[in-house]
């Protein structure tokens, strides 16, 4: 349905969720090189249970690869980032778009992140004076929507 991005994560249960989360939603899961972790580590695969058989889960090098191997159409290219000026909730999403999410402690380097368009650069609401979400939780939470916005298309349950 939609393809997340994990640029340079650093926290194995964190990749180990949105593995699980991929599983259920129908997300392919692209995970950005250097890992801050094995794939073999056990947290990460306690997290993701058994999810990686029904999860594509690709490896790339580096940014530069993940586009030139994938060549994501940059108009459906999404940068979620703390440093956004536009909501989340006021983009529209189309079935195999590109959620784009930093690394933990570094969030997106800025090279990345100044390659999108500002409207492009996607920030979810938090309070004021709050700095950050965590990041399975922002991938759930963006999935969801860009999900409920195609009526939860091939969902067990209606909208
Ligand atoms: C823990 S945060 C990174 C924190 C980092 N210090 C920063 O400010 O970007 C990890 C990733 O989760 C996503 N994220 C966390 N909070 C977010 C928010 N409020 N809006 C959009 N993305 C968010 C971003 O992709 C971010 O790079």
């Amino acid at each position: 349905m939609f393809n997340i991005v994990l640029v340079e994560p650093e926290i194995p249960p964190n990749t180990g969720n949105v593995i699980r989360l991929a599983a259920n939603t129908g997300c392919r899961l692209h995970l950005i090189e250097p890992l801050g972790f094995s794939m073999e580590d056990k947290l990460m695969r306690r997290a993701g249970l058994d999810y990686h058989e029904y999860a594509p889960v690709l490896r790339h090098a580096n940014w530069q690869a993940f586009i030139d191997l994938e060549k994501p159409d940059p108009a459906r290219l999404f940068a979620m980032t703390t440093k956004g000026s536009r909501s989340l909730y006021s983009a529209t999403f189309l079935p195999g778009d590109w959620l784009v999410f930093g690394s933990e402690t570094r969030g997106l380097a800025a090279a990345v992140r100044d390659s999108f368009p500002l409207d492009q650069r996607l920030k979810l609401p938090m309070l004021a004076g709050q700095r950050s979400l965590n990041l399975s939780n922002s991938v759930a939470t963006s999935v969801f929507e860009a999900w409920r916005q195609q009526g939860f298309e091939g969902a067990d349950l209606a909208l």
